[in-house]
């Protein structure tokens, strides 16, 4: 699928952003940061909601269903907070998770902060999609695809996805099998 537009899904959980209490600097840093790893085309589906578990469950459905996103991160609800509930939305509509991104995120996250380990945020499969947690913070942003992104692009190719080509100045992906 070398030539497919890829659609990312681009959703932040937050009660204050999607109300416009506060700008969605975390989503916007989604895309910049996609637009500085890319130099293949590729398109955001976005979406800025508040954080009920239903709602996050039905926009990622829509997003991989209808969108047929082959990547889809969100920002936000990953905490300790009561409506902190995006790794649960997230386990609720994959079919398989995948730990070791949040093993790694957390990971790299504590050279940063020591409240790293207070994010849940995971990672999964919903049928040839995945679905990435970050943190609400936009500085967190940055620093946790940093540390996973290598890995992406291959994770899609193995789901028959869209050709994710990289700016390899600014991050490497690996891919064991070339194309
Ligand atoms: N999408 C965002 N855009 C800009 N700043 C954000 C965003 N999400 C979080 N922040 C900042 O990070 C701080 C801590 O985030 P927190 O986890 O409380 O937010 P949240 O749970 O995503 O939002 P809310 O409490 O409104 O649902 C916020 O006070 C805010 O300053
Ligand atoms: N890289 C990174 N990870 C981070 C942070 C951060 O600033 N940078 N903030 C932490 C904090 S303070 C919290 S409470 C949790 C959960 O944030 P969330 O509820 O906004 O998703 O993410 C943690 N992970």
């Amino acid at each position: 699928m070398a030539d497919t537009i890829a659609k990312i899904g681009i959703v932040t959980a937050s009660d204050r952003a999607s109300k416009g209490v506060y700008e969605d600097i975390s989503g916007k840093a989604i895309v910049d940061t996609m637009n500085d790893y890319l130099i293949s085309q590729w398109e955001p589906v976005y979406r800025c909601i508040e954080d009920d578990q239903k709602t996050i469950e039905d926009t990622l459905k829509q997003l991989v269903d209808e969108e047929k996103c082959c990547l889809i991160v969100t920002t936000g609800g990953t905490g300790p907070a009561a409506r902190d509930v995006t790794p649960e939305a997230t386990e609720a509509v994959c079919d398989r998770m995948m730990p070791g991104f949040g093993e790694l995120m957390r990971a790299e996250s504590l050279k940063f902060v020591p409240t790293a380990i207070l994010s849940r945020q995971t990672a999964g499969l919903r049928g040839s999609s995945l679905i990435i947690n970050l943190p609400g913070k936009p500085k967190s942003i940055r620093e946790c695809l940093d540390a996973v992104f290598p890995a992406v692009p291959y994770c899609i190719d193995l789901m028959e996805g869209p050709y994710l080509d990289c700016n390899e100045a600014i991050i490497k992906p690996f891919r064991p099998k070339q194309k």
